[in-house]
């Protein structure tokens, strides 16, 4: 069991655009356990994808920290976050596609995804092994061609795994798949998680995967929106001391509406103090 834990503290991300900076993320503090695995939910353009690429330290946040294990990517050398993208982070693009040399086996893609682990020492299951894991080692030798997409999203997944990893980060692993496939792909990655004790990420837009998921984040406007734990959302207090407005609550909470909160015996009320609109 090696699973990496996450930490990210006041996490902020501006892309520099022509003539105008867009603040991507914009204060994210995020804990995920060794062995945990979590969904990314989120709008579109909420900021999902610009955290996976912090977190695989490709690129650095403009402010605040992440860490991925022992080690602070934000400030890490550029040969040591080589050496952890090669060894310890896999990353599953989305579409299978972009992940695989379109001309090689699963098996050789396996092989060429472990090349630079093996150059740095580390200790490599046999490919054989990996595509067995997720379930097509019957099309280790295949073409590509030959695979479903559902095979293929598994070699692709195979690929991320190639070096047992600590943490495994996918970008919507199961968009564009029928139902059978997608809960094919859905199972490998708990295998994953649960045989190995990989952390794993995926970020998801769909509402049966996050239902089954044991956790979810969800990323609003650049900051963490609320959480899920098995179906059921939760707002979460920020390391500043907010608290996000969720759904309905925040139509009927305007800005700038004025609130109490009460602590009554083992609970808390919320008041407006507009006539008691918005209770509790
Ligand atoms: N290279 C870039 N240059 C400028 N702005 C960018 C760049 N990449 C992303 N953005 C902007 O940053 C914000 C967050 O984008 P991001 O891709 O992280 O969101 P997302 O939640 O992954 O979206 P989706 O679900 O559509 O993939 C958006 O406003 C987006 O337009």
């Amino acid at each position: 069991m090696h699973g990496l834990a996450i930490r990210t503290r006041g996490l902020v991300h501006i892309y520099h655009a022509e003539g105008h900076d867009v603040a991507a993320l914009s204060g994210v503090d995020l804990d995920v356990g060794a062995g945990e695995m979590v969904g990314l939910l989120g709008p579109s353009g909420s900021g999902k994808s610009t955290l996976m690429s912090l977190l695989a330290g490709i690129f650095r946040p403009s402010a605040g920290k992440v860490f991925v294990g022992e080690s602070e990517l934000s400030t890490a050398a550029p040969r040591d976050l080589d050496r952890l993208r090669a060894t310890e982070v896999g990353l599953m693009l989305q579409g299978a596609g972009r992940n695989l040399l379109p001309h090689a086996t699963p098996a050789d893609n396996v092989r060429f995804a472990q090349h630079q682990a093996a150059r740095a020492g580390r200790e490599l299951p046999a490919p054989g092994d990996v595509l067995a894991d997720l379930g097509i080692a019957g099309h280790a030798d295949a073409p590509l061609e030959e695979l479903t997409p559902g095979g293929l999203q598994l070699a692709a997944v195979a690929v991320a795994v190639s070096t047992r990893p600590g943490l495994l980060l996918c970008d919507e692993p199961t968009s564009q798949l029928d139902h059978a496939a997608r809960d094919r792909v859905l199972d490998a990655l708990a295998r994953v998680n649960r045989t190995y004790g990989t952390t794993v990420v995926l970020v998801t837009h769909d509402p049966d995967v996050a239902r089954v998921l044991p956790r979810t984040v969800t990323i609003r406007d650049g900051r963490i929106g609320g959480e899920g734990r098995s179906g059921e959302e939760y707002a979460v207090v920020t390391a500043d001391g907010f608290l996000p407005l969720l759904g309905q609550v925040r139509d009927k909470l305007p800005p700038g509406t004025l609130v109490r909160i009460h602590e009554v015996d083992d609970h808390f009320e919320l008041r407006a103090e507009d006539g008691g609109m918005g209770d509790e």
